[in-house]
């Protein structure tokens, strides 16, 4: 536990506004000394939040992703003022909480099953104990009646545990993944609790509206709350479940990115040459067909790899002036799953370049590394054809980067249907995962797309991205938060008979 001060209202730390997260946006970097210090890491919920963190004089709360036993529980302060607040874990509360609850039980379980949830008592009270945990870190950071923002799956429990901790504070809950459909949902042993834990928050949000009406029901019938029926909208309409004496709100708020830095900063000297150095360096394709992910079973890397193989084998693609490029950075590495798709995954681009490729020319160019921020962009400037092809998904950012990389209006997006971005960008090509022939033709599509079609449908794709940024977001979540936006629905019994 931290060795902060006391917690309780009015003793408590300065945050106005405090995130919670599982991690922290900062990475342990070794100095040349020997030592290290922290780096903070970039993304767009960090870049959406700071100047909220900054205003407001907050913290975040979060594991700071390393077990190393010389991080400790004191608060990382930046220079510019900004407050991170670590929240340390054992090897084997990772082993339990993040790889085993939240990566092998939750994760395939609100993705629709892709692969088969484990359900472990030990790694349950991990989960419970660690929740703990992070409520009580974040009790001991937030000033009296301050607002909270807790993300995620893997902290479900937080709202409930901080409420009963410190019942001053507003309290927010956004999941950034799919909430599954009610009958997987109602394969939990433990689902009352994890209900029960996201109905301490005052507003709960999801990516789309579909996972708020999962939920609703599942408080209806899980815990006996009244709820609203009527359906759930986007930024508006909200759900409403009596919760005892509270009302908590239930919306839909798909999260986006930076928007107009990403566009900025493609726009630059530097990854304009980088880009054409890419093609370059990738023998001048007439075509470069684009994968960026987390190496992760949810995001269909098979599904794009057998259609390329299919299109090869079937003459359609030609491996002379084609390539495709999967930038896969490795993820939840000690997770058994995790480690078969990655042999999947390898045995795939292998077969495929020792059929298809020649020497010095392989067909596809796999890195299972991180890349750099501005190299990615470079990557995304030089696609033709961006494939974006999940199996499931909370929202996909990948998709939006690629959009906010175009201000050429070049480029072409596939992307799957079961992809959260896939409600807003109607604009690409949609493919249902599942069907691989739709997706062998919809790659065709957008890689012999006319110029003419190909600006039509990214100047639209665009307008969207651009219009709908991270800082949206995250203002139109604050603002429902803040009782802003009123736009309940009635609860059932209050509704005008019919
Ligand atoms: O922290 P990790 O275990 O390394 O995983 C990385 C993050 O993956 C998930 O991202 C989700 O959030 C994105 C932003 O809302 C969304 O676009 C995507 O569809 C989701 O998969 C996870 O939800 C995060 O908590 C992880 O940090
Ligand atoms: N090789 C890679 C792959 C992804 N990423 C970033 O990781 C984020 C992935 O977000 P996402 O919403 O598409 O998917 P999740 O990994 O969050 O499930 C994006 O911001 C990518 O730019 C990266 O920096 N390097």
């Amino acid at each position: 536990m931290s060795d902060g001060p006391v917690s309780g209202a009015g003793e408590t730390g300065a945050g106005k506004f405090v995130i919670v997260a599982n991690r922290l946006p900062v990475d342990w970097e070794r100095t040349p000394d020997g030592s290290g210090r922290w780096r903070r890491s970039p993304g767009g919920l960090v870049t959406a939040l700071e100047p909220l963190l900054r205003e407001r004089g907050g913290a975040w709360v979060g594991w700071p992703g390393t077990t190393d036993p010389r991080v400790g529980e004191a608060p990382i302060t930046f220079d510019d003022g900004l407050t991170m607040q670590p929240v340390r874990l054992t090897g084997q509360e990772v082993a339990d909480y993040y790889e085993g609850f939240s990566n092998a039980t939750l994760w395939p379980l609100y993705h629709n099953l892709i692969v088969k949830p484990e359900f472990y008592r030990q790694w349950w009270n991990s989960y419970v104990e660690i929740n703990r945990r992070f409520a009580q870190v974040a009790s001991e950071s937030a000033a009296p009646g301050a607002t909270v923002w807790v993300q995620d799956y893997q902290l479900q429990l937080v709202p409930k545990m901080l409420r009963m901790l410190r019942p001053d504070l507003t309290i927010g809950f956004f999941l950034h993944i799919p909430f599954p459909p009610v009958e997987l949902f109602m394969q939990l042993p433990w689902r009352r609790e994890v209900v029960e834990g996201l109905l301490g928050a005052d507003l709960i949000g999801f990516q789309r509206p579909q996972a708020a009406q999962n939920f609703l029901w599942l408080a209806r019938e899980l815990t006996g709350q009244e709820t609203s029926r009527n359906s759930v909208g986007v930024r508006g309409r909200f759900g409403v479940v009596r919760s005892g004496f509270r009302s908590v709100r239930v919306g839909a708020f798909p999260i986006s990115i930076a928007s107009a830095e990403i566009d900025q900063q493609s726009k630059t000297r530097a990854v304009r040459t980088r880009a054409l150095a890419i093609r370059d360096e990738l023998g001048n394709p007439d075509r470069i067909l684009l994968g960026v992910d987390r190496l992760d079973y949810t995001k269909g890397i098979d599904v794009r790899l057998n259609a390329i193989e299919e299109l090869l084998e079937e003459k359609r693609m030609d491996p002379e002036r084609t390539v495709f490029v999967q930038l896969a950075t490795p993820s939840r590495e000690r997770v058994e799953s995790y480690q078969t798709l990655r042999a999947e995954i390898e045995r795939e681009v292998g077969k495929i370049n020792g059929e298809h490729g020649q020497v010095g020319r392989p067909v596809v160019h796999y890195l299972h590394r991180p890349v750099a921020r501005e190299e990615l962009l470079a990557f995304y400037v030089a696609a033709d054809a961006m494939l974006v092809t999940p199996l499931a998904d909370g929202m996909n950012l990948v998709a939006k980067e690629y959009i906010a990389c175009r201000s050429d209006l070049g480029g072409s997006l596939v992307l799957s249907e079961f992809a959260g971005a896939a409600a807003e960008l109607r604009q690409a090509y949609l493919v249902n995962p599942f069907h691989l022939d739709g997706v062998k033709d919809s790659i065709v599509a957008a890689m012999e797309q006319s110029s003419t079609e190909g600006r039509r449908r990214m100047r639209a794709l665009r307008r969207q991205v651009l219009s709908h940024d991270v800082g949206r977001w995250a203002r139109s979540f604050l603002e429902a938060l803040a009782g802003q936006i009123d736009e309940t629905a009635p609860l059932e019994s209050e509704e005008e008979p019919a």
